[in-house]
């Protein structure tokens, strides 16, 4: 049997979990309502105990037996409602079962006494055994072991109080005690039934809360792998920086957006100068630790709605939007400043690092982004051929044709 479901199994005469830790989880979570039931109910019954005391009178008046049966009753009312009102108001957190089953034990008492004070109305009392133990059982809530308890204790005490004060005749305690026994049968099932629905009620109650909790955590985990693969399909594993194909997603809609507010339109094509040396003079790895330096840099040096991207190897694009050639250029130029101010480790204390960067600035409505690109990569390639660590403008002007603006 799978251990969720040993732990709600509900014992078959008990009516209880099997499992004593779920049995007080259990009784903890219906502790306010027990306690309210309890006393209303207790108070009741004390109440209707009590007022027999009118038909003690009729049937005995004023005499010895009236005046015993009087004090017996208010003694039973008394300590009923005493108990009723301590659970009520400071039964607490923690469950006495003792006092809640004290009130069983002195109405059985109360009931049992009545027999040798008021003998002749047996019959009347055999009905009224019957009915406190239909009471004990389904109106004052108690564990079904408790009840049961005080419900033979009340019969059986009944019985031999009859016997011996009220003179009942073998056949006839023999049929009284049927009669009280299959009141107590009915009564003992009736609860056995409803404790154990109770219990499967709160099982299922608790198997469902405890879906729901693996079914969010499903969810977040779904989510979280669903936030790794978008990460995964759109940065560069190496620098965090957008990659080639998320960089052009989003470069195509800011210059869209550039061109319907009619705003120009910058684009950088970075690359690392003889990047192939450092590789060479200090391995791969610390190539890598480079690429990651000059990609954070170039990343602080721009504005938030810049977007940047590793292009490919040691090469960085970026997008800027309502920015023009000559903003671009002011930009690129401080970029390419702090590159060559990169502080890098003692070990690589020679090292001067620098960029060339390749701009081209639109403000043309028809200019798409691949043109732009190309037209930057090709003024990088000017900026190399022109001896590196530089940047080279390139600005749509329409009629003049590309004029670079070496600077170093
Ligand atoms: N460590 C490292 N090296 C890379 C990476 N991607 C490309 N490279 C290396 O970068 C070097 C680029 O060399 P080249 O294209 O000759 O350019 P360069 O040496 O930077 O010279 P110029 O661009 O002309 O200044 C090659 O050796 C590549 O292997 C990378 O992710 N990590």
């Amino acid at each position: 049997m799978p251990l969720q479901k040993q732990q709600y199994q509900v014992h078959g005469l008990t009516g209880q979990f099997c499992d004593a830790s779920r049995e007080l989880m259990y009784r903890r979570s219906i502790q306010e309502s027990v306690r309210r039931e309890f006393s209303l109910a207790v108070s009741v019954a004390a109440c209707v105990f009590g007022m027999f005391a009118i038909s003690d009178y009729y049937l005995l008046g004023l005499t010895r037996e009236f005046y015993l049966l009087l004090t017996m009753r208010i003694v039973v009312v008394s300590i009923c409602l005493l108990v009723a009102l301590v659970v009520r108001r400071w039964g607490g957190n923690d469950y006495r079962a003792w006092l809640h089953a004290l009130p069983l034990w002195i109405f059985a008492t109360g009931i049992i006494l009545i027999v040798p004070l008021r003998p002749e109305s047996l019959p009347t009392q055999i009905t009224a055994v019957v009915v406190a133990t239909m009471a004990f059982y389904l109106l004052i809530p108690n564990p079904l072991t408790v009840v049961t308890a005080a419900s033979l204790y009340l019969n059986i005490g009944f019985l031999v109080a009859a016997v011996l004060f009220a003179g009942l005749a073998p056949i006839a305690t023999l049929l009284v005690a049927l009669l009280l026994l299959m009141g107590s049968v009915v009564g003992f099932f009736a609860l056995l039934r409803l404790e154990c629905l109770q219990r499967k009620q709160y099982a299922m109650l608790h198997e469902e809360r405890e879906q729901n909790h693996l079914l969010h955590k499903e969810i977040a985990h779904r989510k979280s792998l669903e936030e790794q693969l978008r990460v995964v399909a759109e940065r560069d594993a190496l620098t965090s920086l957008n990659n080639r194909g998320h960089f052009i997603t989003l470069a195509k809609e800011l210059l869209q957006r550039s061109q319907s507010h009619k705003e120009p339109f910058s684009l950088f094509m970075i690359d690392v100068d003889h990047f192939k040396r450092i590789n060479d003079t200090w391995g791969h790895s610390h190539g890598d630790w480079v690429l990651t330096q000059i990609a954070e840099v170039c990343a602080e040096s721009l504005r938030p709605t810049d977007v940047i991207g590793r292009f490919g190897g040691e090469e960085f694009v970026v997008a800027l939007p309502d920015t023009s050639s000559g903003d671009a250029q002011l930009v690129a130029e401080r970029l390419k400043k702090k590159v060559a101010e990169l502080s890098l480790t003692e070990e690589m204390g020679k090292l001067r690092p620098s960029v060339t960067v390749g701009v081209a600035a639109t403000d043309s409505e028809e200019a798409d982004l691949e043109s732009l690109i190309k037209r930057a990569d090709e003024m990088l390639y000017v900026g190399k051929r022109g001896g590196r660590n530089q940047v080279v403008v390139c600005s749509d002007v329409v009629e003049a044709p590309a004029s670079p603006v070496g600077n170093k």
